[in-house]
Order: structure tokens, then C-alpha cells, then sequence
């Protein structure tokens, strides 16, 4: 079984993740991970703070020479922008005439509509809500995405499980139904990455980024949605025999513990509730090396189990809630009506979402294999996962296209 934890703030020294139940000889480096981080800083539409902050990567624990030693991976992503806030998120207490100095520490008591401030602040009991957005804050996706490289890793070592994102939707605007990367080759990522909002369609790609443009002036802020695709998984991973070992139910689950995550589609999710039954599903037939699909509508799963067919998962995101043109709220000091806190913010980060997305979907794909094919090292898992294939029998055999 994988476990993972993030601990830290959006603007404390830096965040920590710890990632348990991996097996030994997976290949990873610093380099791996701040790669990773750096796909999560791009994207049309942030805010300033992507451009002057840098995540400083550093394994501390779980990896000798390159590979995992078997024992929990630890990692640190330093925020570079600490110095600035030292004085206001010191874990020790400080001189409240020394705070003054900063600026940044004036109380926040405007909360924003759509961020955690509000039920944060009562739930915690704070009269306001900078203790609240610290931690809400998606700056912790750092952290998750450095763990999702580890998996993404060991996925790729043991059985060449690729994943990758795209964006379908974004502020509204839609890119046509069925088109979604063939592979998660190195090149076909690489492609995606360098376009400014993930989206295969070229002409609605431009459209989004005109929309981006458009909310920008308007002092908006937009969601949408992407998609995470995963290449070359076997069969079985997950199971119908219990709602908790379902992996739909785990994949919605990581999927919605992101920051702005409103819905989860697996395959064409929504769209299959309004279509008929002979339309809906995916038909078998006999094919190469086994019985083959005639279409992928499902996303690649039935029962609750992968069917080895490409998996397919969406996820929508709200839009940012920090609007500059502030939305109205109460002043928690004054119970007065006013306008919520701004100072700056992201327009969009949908496409930074589905980096998000591609490292929760690692996580949970790792678990499902380890639970799966077990295995102390990444060749025993494999082992085990090369006789479950050449074990299966007649003509529910299967070969990855
Ligand atoms: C990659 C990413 C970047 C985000 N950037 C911002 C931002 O700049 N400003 C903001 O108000 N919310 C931003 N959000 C959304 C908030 O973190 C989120 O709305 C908040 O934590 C409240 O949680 P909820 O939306 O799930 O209710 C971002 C989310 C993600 C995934
Ligand atoms: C720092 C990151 O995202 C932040 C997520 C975020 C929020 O409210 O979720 C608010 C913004 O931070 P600030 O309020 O300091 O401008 C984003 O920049 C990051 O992704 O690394």
C-alpha cells in the first residue's frame, strides 16, 4: 500500500512531502523532480508569483545514488520567497513591533468567496483568514507533484505506464469531442508542454488564450477542464468487490482533493448518461493478441477495474477564486459589507491543474499496481506483472498496443 503526506504553507519555508510503500530500485533524481515542477509552473494566464518564485528540489530522505532504497522518499520543495515572509510565518512567536515593519501582516478579514477563508476561519477559530489560505493555498501542489514524478517513475520502469494531460475546456471554450494524445511518448509531451494552455486543437488553443486575455481585462478569473490519459496499463487494476477498491472511486477521489476540483468524469462520464445503451459502451471484439475494443468511450474502465484499454479522467476546475474584480463579502471586523481581499492572482491555472491531475492519477495507478502485483523491488513487481499477462488465458489474452 502507497502512503503520502504534504506538510507546509503556502508562503512558510517550503513544503515537505513523504511518500511510503514504493519498492526499492526506482530511478529518480532531483532533476526528475524539478522537471516536473517546472511543467506545473507553466500555462497561460498565472499570476506574477509563478515568474519570481522558484521551487528548490532536494531529496532528504529514499534515495541512495539515483534509486530508491525501499523506506519512505522524502522530499523538500523550498519556496524561494521566503525571505520576504519570514518574520510573518515564523513557527516561533515574534515581536509584534518587528511584524509591523513588514506590511504583509495586516489581518485579513475580507474573506474571499470561493476560497477557504470564510469556513476555515470559523471552523478553526480565527478572526482571520491568513492562517486559513496558507494551507489552502494550491502552492501545496508543489509537493504533490514532486511525489506523482516518484510514481510516474516507477510506472514507467515496471511496466512503461505513461501518463499525460491536455486541456478540453477552458473559460467555456471547448476543443472538439475525441481528441486526446495517442501516446505519452516523450515528444508527444513535450509538444503539449510547450503550448501555452495544453491544448491539442490548435484553433481552440488560440481561442482560449484570446478568452484568457479578454477575463485578464475584465479583472476576471476562469476554470475549465482537462484530461489525464494514461497509456499501457494492464487489466484488473482496482476491483468491483468492495466501493472502496473501485478505481474510479479512488482516481474521483484524488482527483476532487485538488484545489478548485468541482467534478470528475471518468471516460465521456456526463455526456454517456444522455446517450443509449447500444451507443454507449464499448464493444469487444476478437483481435491481435486478444479481444479488442471498437471504440474507448468507458475511459478504460468497467467494474471498477482498468480494462487495459487507454484510461481516460477529467476534471473540472472553478474558476479562481481571488477575482480582481473583487466579489462582495462582510468584514468579519465590522460585520460591514464590502468587497473580498485581492492582491494578485492566477486568472487561470487550468493547465497547472492537469500537472496536478497527472500527479494524483500516478499516485493512485502506483497503488493500484503495488496492490496488484506487490513486489520489495521494481523487478519483482514486474515479475509479477509480466506472469499475470503471460498467465492470462486463451483468448482473454492481451497484448499493449
Ligand atoms: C494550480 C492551482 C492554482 C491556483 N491558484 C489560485 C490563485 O492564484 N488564487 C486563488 O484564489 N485560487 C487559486 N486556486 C484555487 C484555490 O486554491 C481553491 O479555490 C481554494 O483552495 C479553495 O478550495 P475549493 O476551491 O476546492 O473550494 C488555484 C488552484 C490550483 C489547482
Ligand atoms: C504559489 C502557487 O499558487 C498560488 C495558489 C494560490 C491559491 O490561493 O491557491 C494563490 C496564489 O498565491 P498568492 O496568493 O501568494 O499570489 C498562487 O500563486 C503555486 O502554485 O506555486
Amino acid at each position: 500500500m502507497l502512503r503520502w503526506l504534504t506538510a507546509g504553507e503556502s508562503h512558510g519555508p517550503s513544503l515537505v512531502a513523504i511518500l511510503e510503500g514504493l519498492p526499492a530500485h526506482v530511478r529518480v533524481t532531483s532533476d526528475d523532480i524539478a522537471d516536473s515542477l517546472a511543467r506545473r509552473r507553466l500555462g497561460y494566464g498565472r499570476g506574477a508569483r509563478m515568474k519570481f518564485e522558484q521551487d528548490e528540489v532536494t531529496i532528504v530522505g529514499g534515495v541512495r545514488h539515483g534509486e530508491t532504497q525501499g523506506g519512505p522518499v522524502a522530499i523538500n520543495v523550498g519556496n524561494t520567497e521566503w525571505p520576504k515572509w519570514e518574520k510573518v510565518m515564523s513557527a516561533d512567536p515574534v515581536d509584534p513591533g518587528e511584524l509591523k515593519e513588514t506590511g504583509r501582516n495586516a489581518p485579513l478579514t475580507r474573506p474571499r468567496p470561493g476560497h477557504a477563508d470564510l469556513a476555515g476561519m470559523q471552523k478553526y477559530d480565527f478572526d482571520e483568514s491568513r492562517p486559513i489560505l496558507e494551507r489552502a493555498s494550491a502552492r501545496e501542489t508543489a509537493a504533490r507533484v514532486a511525489l506523482g514524478r516518484v510514481a510516474s517513475n516507477f510506472l514507467e520502469q515496471v511496466g512503461g505506464i505513461g501518463i499525460v494531460s491536455h486541456v478540453i475546456e477552458l473559460g467555456g471554450v471547448r476543443a472538439p469531442a475525441g481528441v486526446w494524445p495517442e501516446s505519452a511518448d516523450p515528444a508527444v509531451v513535450a509538444t503539449l508542454d510547450e503550448d501555452p494552455v495544453r491544448c491539442l486543437h490548435p484553433e481552440t488553443a488560440a481561442a482560449m488564450v484570446e478568452r484568457i486575455d479578454q477575463a485578464h481585462k475584465d479583472g476576471d478569473t476562469l476554470g475549465g477542464v482537462v484530461e489525464v490519459v494514461v497509456h499501457g496499463l494492464p487489466p484488473g487494476l482496482g476491483s468491483h468487490v468492495h466501493w472502496d477498491r473501485r478505481l474510479d472511486s479512488r482516481l474521483a477521489g484524488a482527483l476532487m482533493g485538488i484545489q478548485a476540483i468541482k467534478g470528475v468524469e471518468v471516460g465521456d462520464g456526463f455526456e454517456l448518461a444522455a446517450t443509449p445503451g447500444s451507443l454507449a459502451h464499448d464493444e469487444m471484439v476478437p483481435g491481435d493478441g486478444g479481444i479488442r475494443r471498437t471504440s474507448a468511450r468507458s475511459g478504460g474502465t468497467e467494474g471498477g477495474m482498468t480494462t487495459g484499454e487507454v484510461l481516460r479522467v477529467r476534471a473540472a476546475m472553478k474558476p479562481i477564486a481571488t477575482v480582481p474584480r473583487a466579489l462582495r463579502t462582510v468584514d468579519v471586523s465590522t460585520g460591514e459589507e464590502t468587497v473580498a481581499h485581492h492582491q494578485r492572482s492566477d486568472v487561470c491555472a487550468v493547465p497547472a491543474a492537469g500537472i496536478v491531475a497527472e500527479a494524483m492519477v500516478a499516485l493512485v495507478i502506483a497503488d493500484a499496481v503495488l496492490e496488484k502485483f506487490g513486489g520489495d523491488s521494481v523487478a519483482e513487481t514486474r515479475r509479477n506483472l509480466e506472469g499475470y499477462l503471460a498467465a492470462l488465458p486463451g483468448v482473454l489474452s492481451w497484448s499493449r498496443s
